[in-house]
């Protein structure tokens, strides 16, 4: 059995709202990957084959959303622990009738690990992780060393990797960790972190930070 103490994430049950819960009922089916630990088919589960975007962490969503109807052309995997994030999100999809996205309400390491090919993703993005700020709870960030190893293993050579942050000291973090990570390299079209790429879209999370008076780190890098 594979043991892994240390997560990036503390769930917090019992705020599932009656709506969120004809979410699943009604929209699972159609959005939903049940996790079971063995190698995805996403061509059977799309439908189709197109380049893959994972988007890890996507809270309520909205960025998702944005991409699927932005770039049609590319099918996009969300995973997120929050259920009713994801409820509220498939409400979304469904809404626009859109086709491109499916999601797992699971641990994406885990996914990652079990469930996606090596090379099988186009690209990989982690918008505003949980800072995990004070020094003991730093181990529980998800942007470490072995981690951005299993992302290149999961990702084309030539994809991308894509994160951002409203935290100073995580922003040096990722700049650190990215430095030392030997397949990863900054993507030349989008050095600057103090640009935010024409794909990602201003969210409601990343305008409290704004407000909060952070500013916003985007590290775009490329898998050799
Ligand atoms: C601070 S929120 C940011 C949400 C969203 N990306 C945004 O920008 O609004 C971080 C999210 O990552 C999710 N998360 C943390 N660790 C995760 C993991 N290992 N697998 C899946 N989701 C995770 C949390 O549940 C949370 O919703």
């Amino acid at each position: 059995m594979h043991n892994r103490p240390i997560r990036s994430f503390v769930l917090r049950q019992g705020r599932f709202t009656p709506a969120q819960q004809r979410a699943f009922d009604e929209h699972w089916s159609r959005y939903g990957l049940d996790y079971d630990g063995r190698r995805r088919d996403f061509t059977a589960a799309f439908g189709r084959a197109a380049p893959l975007v994972l988007e890890i962490g996507f809270g309520n969503g909205e960025q998702l959303l944005h991409s699927s109807q932005a770039e049609p052309a590319r099918d996009f995997i969300g995973v997120e622990v929050h259920r009713p994030g994801v409820g509220r999100l498939m409400n979304g999809l469904a809404g626009a009738d859109l086709g491109n996205v499916r999601l797992y309400a699971h641990d994406a390491v885990e996914v990652l690990e079990n469930e996606i090919a090596p090379g099988a993703l186009a690209e990989v993005r982690i918008y505003f992780p949980d800072p995990w700020h004070k020094k003991r709870h730093n181990k529980r960030r998800l942007v470490q060393p072995g981690f951005l190893d299993l992302l290149a293993s999961r990702v084309v050579s030539g994809g991308r990797l894509h994160l951002a942050t409203d935290w100073a000291d995580y922003a040096e973090h990722m700049q650190d960790v990215l430095a030392r990570a030997p397949l990863w390299r900054p993507d030349p079209d989008h050095a600057s972190s103090a640009e935010r790429p024409p794909w990602r879209i201003e969210t409601h999370f990343e305008r409290r930070g704004l407000r909060l008076g952070h500013r916003v780190w985007d590290f775009v890098h490329a898998r050799l």
